[in-house]
């Protein structure tokens, strides 16, 4: 699976949101978008999950121009926004009951996920019982049970505590490292950027351009001693130097 965005423009009204956007991303990419307030991140994500149109370009999937929403990519967002009236697994559920399967593979599937996100003891429990961060990994878990090929995903751990935040950053990693899905991840935060991807893709300020397109070469696991490498200081450094503009 790789993805394709090909002169992507958007434009609301008289807005320029992104302008000439040229990205190509391999299937199995870990990338991270980081871009200041207002640079066009949330609507880059809209259009690859098809919830907005280009103004002009395209974006392609595996060769097939793709502009409106699929099963093919899923989005989670910065609030879990479950279901407050179903369970945890019913809430996993949800999507797959929206597909041909039955009651039998909906609950093996979901079940499954929960012993991916260690949240199996949960499955009856209700979204309101659950920490901010476990609802968090909820709203993973009913994204990844779509089995989709990418997981789009704009700031899901912004509304965090530092150390939720942190602690969410390893499970997505030890996730991504199991699943080895294509994930686009985006936020405003550097060192989140870079410890997550396996590629950082910077937007200058609007209207939102490439303006840095780099691959993360630091081993993984990353643990946090990461931050004092040469190569994560030296891209903060040229990140940084884009975000002050
Ligand atoms: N539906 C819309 N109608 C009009 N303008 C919009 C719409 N969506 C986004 N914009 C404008 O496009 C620009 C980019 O917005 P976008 O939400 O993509 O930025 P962002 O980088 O995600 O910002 P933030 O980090 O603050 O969420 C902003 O100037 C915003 O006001």
């Amino acid at each position: 699976m790789n993805i394709v965005i090909d002169s992507l423009y958007k434009t609301f009204g008289a807005i320029t949101a992104l302008e000439n956007i040229n990205l190509q991303f391999q299937g199995g990419e870990f990338v991270t978008v980081l871009g200041s307030s207002g640079c066009g991140k949330t609507t880059l994500l809209h259009l690859l999950a098809g919830l907005e149109s280009p103004s002009r370009g395209n974006i392609y999937i595996d060769g097939e121009v793709k502009d409106r929403p699929g099963a093919d990519r899923v989005v989670v967002f910065q609030q879990a926004g479950l279901f407050p009236w179903l369970s945890v697994e019913e809430n996993i559920e949800f999507g797959l009951s929206l597909k041909t399967t039955t009651k039998a593979q909906r609950r093996q599937a979901s079940a499954e996920i929960l012993r991916i996100i260690g949240l199996e003891s949960f499955a009856k429990h209700k979204p309101y019982q659950l920490s901010g961060g476990m609802q968090q990994r909820v709203a993973i878990a009913r994204a990844l049970v779509m089995k989709p090929k990418v997981l789009l995903m704009d700031e899901p751990f912004g509304a965090l505590d530092a150390q939720t935040r942190s602690s969410m950053q390893t499970f997505l990693t030890s996730l991504w490292d199991q699943l080895h899905c294509t994930i686009v991840f985006i936020t405003h935060d550097i060192d989140e950027a870079i410890v997550l991807g396996t590629r950082l893709v910077v937007l200058s300020a609007r209207p939102g351009k490439v303006a840095l397109d780099v691959p993360i070469e630091l081993e993984r696991p990353r643990t946090p001693e990461v931050a004092f490498d040469p190569h994560f200081l030296d891209l903060k450094k040229q990140a940084m130097g884009i975000l002050a503009h």
